[in-house]
């Protein structure tokens, strides 16, 4: 037979076995869906309910649009708190019931994140914690946890001097200032510093051509992974010479970066018990493979990069259109000195930390009762909108009131999840909660009052991979 014929057998072959298969499968399922009273969920109205083209141009629309998070909002009030969708043809189950969720985050074997994220993240991250799954994913965990705690401990004074600096730059003249700009540096600084061992400097007047040109292109990787997420298996169809560019040029900074830090090892030889935790140097303990070390540090940079900043941003934004809430805050940070200013001193300032929780994702939201089970296939996308899960009217009234108060009365476990939760909750929170209420700590004392100067009342959502606000937040600080 010639080798024409044996393909042509081959592909014969195949089709065949799935034509003969899927049936099979179907009736499997359909038997197991019954056994368990699985109901499919509400269907999100589609033209094209086989390709789901135009969900999928609906979503690049709305996210051109700036209101992507708005409208997940509303097909929740519209469909309930599950329903799915089939873009590119698969089938996508959105869910934000508390009990699935609780079943999401815990099942970290049934449930990965891989599949999604791996092959978009690829060529800017590589492998490493927040894209893979399986022992890339758990050997990764199992390394980074502990510094979190250890760094947290130990090196608490490194965040001081960069909020030092960062009260510099604002201004003194009671003059308009949009703080998500100075945000983005004091976070870039300061986990550069514990990521790399040297900070990058970006709130000094002399911010490095080279530190700059990585933020520029991590910024606009950071977009393109996005897209690839949702085109999936498509990506092809992202045209974008600038995406691979600047995939190319963060990679070779960070290398870059690894063997300044692996210089510097000898350096950071503990003097008297006191030992800086860099992740960089803890890295070299664990692998001498240059380019995984890229890949575990590319991570880290990708997960904590900016999301304190967009929380700070997030804060003022609310602060400075509620005069009231700085005033109590103001109330409860009479009298402290920068002392005082301890892990433990901050966690006991009540008021803060519910304008935190209140302000870093709106408030909660809770689950619809007696809904039956959905069947999943393998293969199926399940999608989680914490925003809209934090809009939920079910369990808090007016959601979308900015009342920090409403923490006094709320005890919440699956309906609240900022930092995610099970097995891959982010290892950084008590880090990342710490730096936000320190530096809105330390705003607090110096400024009496924070003045809206923005003329648009209502959150414009960017949505990159976090969602930030579009206009910052324009403020006057009125100094005390
Ligand atoms: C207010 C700031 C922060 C928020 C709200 C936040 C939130 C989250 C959330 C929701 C997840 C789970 C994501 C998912 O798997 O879908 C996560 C994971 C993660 N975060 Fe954070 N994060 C913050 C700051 C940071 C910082 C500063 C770092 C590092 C310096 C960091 C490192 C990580 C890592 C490595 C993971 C992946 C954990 C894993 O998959 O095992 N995060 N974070």
């Amino acid at each position: 037979m010639t080798m024409q014929r044996l393909v042509l057998v081959g592909i014969f072959i195949v089709i065949f076995w799935s034509i003969l298969n899927k049936p099979k499968a179907k009736r499997a399922f359909s038997k197991a869906s019954k056994r368990h009273q699985c109901a499919e969920p509400a269907a999100i109205s589609s033209s094209d309910p086989i390709f789901g083209l135009d969900t999928v141009l609906q979503t690049f629309r709305e996210l051109k649009e700036h209101r992507r998070m708005k409208s997940n909002l509303e097909l929740v009030r519209r469909y309930g708190h599950t329903y799915r969708s089939f873009p590119f043809g698969r089938r996508t189950v959105s869910t934000i019931h508390p009990r699935n969720l609780q079943m999401i985050f815990t099942d970290i074997d049934t449930f990965g994140v891989a599949p999604l994220r791996e092959r978009a993240s690829e060529p800017m991250i590589g492998r490493g914690i927040v894209s893979s799954d399986g022992t890339v994913w758990a050997d990764a965990r199992t390394m980074i946890k502990p510094t979190f705690n250890k760094y947290l401990i130990a090196d608490r004074k490194m965040f001081s001097t960069h909020v030092e600096k960062f009260l510099q730059l604002l201004p003194r003249d009671n003059s308009e200032v949009n703080l998500q700009p100075l945000f983005d540096r004091l976070i870039l600084d300061a986990s550069s510093e514990f990521i790399f061992g040297e900070s990058f400097n970006s709130l000094e007047r002399d911010f490095p051509e080279d530190s700059q040109k990585f933020l520029e292109s991590f910024s606009y990787a950071q977009q393109g992974v996005g897209k690839r997420v949702i085109l999936g298996k498509m990506d092809f169809l992202m045209l974008d010479r600038r995406f691979w560019d600047s995939c190319g040029f963060i990679r070779e900074y960070t290398r870059k970066r690894i063997e300044r830090a692996i210089g510097n090892l000898k350096e950071n030889e503990p003097h008297a018990g006191q030992k800086r935790y860099i992740l960089a140097h803890e890295l070299v303990h664990a692998t001498s493979d240059r380019e995984a070390m890229c890949d575990q540090l590319l991570n880290m940079v990708f997960a904590g990069r900016d999301t304190p900043a967009v929380a700070l941003t997030s804060v003022f934004f609310c602060i400075a259109r509620s005069p009231q809430t700085w005033k109590k805050i103001r109330e409860e940070v009479k009298g402290l000195r920068d002392e005082d200013l301890t892990l433990d001193r901050l966690k006991t300032l009540r008021y803060v930390q519910n304008v935190v929780k209140e302000a870093v994702v709106l408030p909660i939201g809770g689950g619809h009762n007696g809904s039956n089970p959905v069947y999943l296939h393998p293969g199926d996308s399940v999608s989680i909108n914490i925003y809209s899960l934090h809009r939920s009217e079910v369990y808090s009234p007016d959601p979308e009131i900015f009342r920090p108060e409403r923490w006094d009365k709320i005890q919440t476990t699956w309906e609240y999840l900022p930092f995610g939760g099970g097995p891959r909750h982010c290892p950084a929170q008590q880090l990342a909660s710490f730096w936000v209420v320190y530096t809105l700590v330390k705003i607090a004392m110096v400024y009496q009052e924070v003045q809206n100067c923005d003329p648009e009342m209502e959150f414009i959502e960017n949505l990159k991979l976090n969602m930030e606000s579009l206009n910052g937040a324009r403020v006057k600080l009125i100094v005390a």
